[in-house]
């Protein structure tokens, strides 16, 4: 099996390719594998190499080093591809798809990773591209859409652009009237946000979904109802942590403002006339409606031989391939 290594040079908040390059042409020659790097030169250009690289039917292990873009550019690359096997090195700003394997350290371990096995895992897929963990709508996905404009603010690094957007998004009219149909149920009402999860965690570390496995074929569905900013503010430190929720059930204090289901598919159409805004696995832009469902078994990743023997709740184990 060939491995290729797909650098982003510009993920993360340092140009990561120079000390990353070294280490990679290290492990791969400790571990004597056939081996070979490349690096994006703009965005989008990861879906490209990706799929190149799996277009000529042998099988290839692809390796993302980047951040969640980055690996769902490459993801989307080798959609469809049996033969293709794709790894995440976390070079990223977030990393939060590796989070749900417990951090980033046994996935930035190499040689770890190059020892790695495949597992069958679902991925989301919408009308607007692909999602490997994570698609939200509302305030959330609007506080990240806006981190960019405010992080172009001379002086104003990432920290000051997240509280600037996020204290702009409260400042504005809060909540949707949507009707959302999960599977066969249709819910109507004024919603603050929704989150469709096959992994557990965005946006940088919020637990929406701390149950989600991501290879079980059904996707948890985390619903907020409209609620005041006073309670934003209540709410948001336990939605970090996860602890709106109780294993599959939502945590009793929460139970009036948030729904949970496990769902297969979802369409979302915007009732009050304002466009929404969805990030999937970071990715951001206003929609007027959206359609998701799952993916199952549409990918496999490669997780560091450490995590494989790892109980995790994003993994049910016996879709482990290669063994
Ligand atoms: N050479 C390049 N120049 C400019 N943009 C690039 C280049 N290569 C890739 N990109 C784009 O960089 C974007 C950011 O990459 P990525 O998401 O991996 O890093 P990040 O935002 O730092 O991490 P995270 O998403 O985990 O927070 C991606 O959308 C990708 O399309």
């Amino acid at each position: 099996m060939r491995h290729v290594f797909i650098v982003n040079p510009v993920s993360g908040k340092a140009d990561a390719s120079g000390s990353l390059v070294p280490k990679i042409i290290q492990a791969a020659a400790r571990q004597g594998v056939d081996y070979e790097i490349l690096l994006t030169e703009r965005p989008g250009h990861g879906v490209e190499l990706a799929q190149q690289q799996a277009a000529a039917g042998e099988p290839v292990r692809l390796y993302a080093c980047g951040g969640d873009g980055t690996l769902n550019e490459v993801l989307r690359g080798v959609y469809g591809c049996k033969n293709a096997q794709v790894a995440c090195v976390p070079c990223g700003s977030g990393n939060d798809f590796v989070r749900n394997f417990g951090g980033s350290a046994p996935f930035l371990d190499l040689e770890n990773l190059i020892q790695g096995e495949a597992v069958s895992m679902d991925l989301i897929e919408t009308d607007q591209g692909l999602a490997a963990a994570i698609c939200s709508a509302g305030l959330d996905a609007q506080v990240a859409y806006g981190i960019p404009k405010f992080r172009r603010i001379p002086l104003c690094g990432g920290s000051m652009a997240y509280k600037l957007s996020i204290l702009q998004a409260v400042s504005g009219p809060l909540g949707h009237r949507l009707r959302i149909c999960a599977d066969d149920e249709t819910i109507t009402g004024d919603f603050l946000m929704l989150a469709l999860c096959n992994g557990s965690t965005y946006g940088g570390g919020f637990m929406a979904a701390p149950q989600a496995c991501m290879n079980d074929g059904l996707l948890e569905l985390v619903l907020v109802r409209k609620i005041s900013r006073l309670q934003i503010a209540r709410l948001i430190g336990d939605y970090q942590k996860g602890l709106h929720m109780q294993g599959d059930q939502v945590a009793p204090a929460y139970r009036d403002i948030i729904l949970a289901r496990k769902v297969r598919s979802l369409r979302l159409d915007t009732l009050d006339g304002r466009p929404i805004v969805v990030t999937r696995d970071g990715e951001c832009a206003p929609y007027s409606s959206l359609r998701a469902h799952v993916l199952p078994a549409a990918a496999q990743i490669v997780l560091p031989r450490s995590v494989l023997n790892t109980e995790l709740p994003a993994l049910r184990k016996d879709t482990i391939l290669n063994r």
